[in-house]
């Protein structure tokens, strides 16, 4: 179970609408997917107006969570007008601040989050920052109050994968609301790793959407990250530096 706030859910795959070939193939994936939480940037809510096109059109949005997300606002400011504006239309009170500080990398701005955090908090939404994988700066969103840390694998739509694993086990090891990896997923490997970490879910959309088959590629990041956290949970052996046979010998009755 994955506890953001108050809200519960079965599934830790958190899935991104956007750059799919279609919104056929969108809702396809997103099925396969059994995701119950959907992201989507609040400067593209055509949804909550009727006469534009609407790109999550194809989509049972009833079966979801949505949480939308401020991508686009390079200020705390912008951030919370995209927060407030999404709220007013009444689909929920989570949101991903995301508040990116350099067009380039698409790397957050740490003070702003900061900001954006704080004033969210107050203003009483359910706080899911994107951050980079700094260690002291996760610390100071989960000290401000944030529902759940988001720290970047690496660079969103890059699709590197966890560039630093140790920074991200200090920050889940730190952490007590859930950590949930965000962006810079390329393969269910990927996935697979952040959840074996102990991560508490994995937000990723261009691995699925950009894929040669993103329905296929949906039902992989599922299966990794259930595979991933059955693993965490069942704790992997400790690496060894020389070998150990697999049957042991002793006690065998033939020489
Ligand atoms: C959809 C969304 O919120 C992205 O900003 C997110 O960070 C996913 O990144 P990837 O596309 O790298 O998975």
């Amino acid at each position: 179970m994955l506890t953001i706030g108050k809200h519960q859910f079965q599934s830790r795959l958190l899935l991104g609408t956007g750059k799919y070939p279609n919104f056929d193939v969108q809702k396809q994936a997103v099925e396969v997917s059994d995701t119950e939480i959907l992201t989507f940037t609040v400067r593209r809510m055509n949804i909550f107006e009727p006469s534009q096109p609407n790109f999550l059109e194809k989509l049972d949005l009833e079966k979801y969570s949505l949480l939308p997300n401020t991508a686009g606002a390079k200020t705390a400011q912008e951030a919370v007008r995209h927060a407030k504006l999404a709220k007013a239309s009444g689909l929920c009170d989570m949101i991903k601040v995301e508040v990116i500080g350099c067009d380039k990398t698409l790397l957050p701005d740490p003070v702003e989050t900061l900001k954006a955090t704080e004033e969210l908090i107050k203003e009483g939404f359910t706080v899911l920052p994107y951050t980079s994988d700094d260690v002291v700066l996760a610390r100071r969103l989960e000290e401000l109050g944030a529902h759940a840390i988001m720290p970047g694998a690496s660079p969103i739509g890059s699709g590197q994968g966890i560039i630093n694993p140790l920074n991200l086990s200090f920050i889940i090891e730190q952490t007590s609301v859930p950590v949930i990896v965000d962006a810079g997923i390329g393969s269910p490997a990927d996935a697979a790793q952040a959840m074996e970490l102990g991560a508490d879910g994995v937000l990723l959309n261009t691995a699925v959407s950009a894929a040669n088959d993103p329905v296929k590629m949906a039902q992989a990041m599922k299966l990794a990250i259930e595979a991933g956290r059955l693993g965490y949970e069942a704790g992997r052996i400790p690496k060894k530096r020389s070998a150990t046979a697999s049957s042991p010998m002793e006690g065998l009755s033939i020489g």
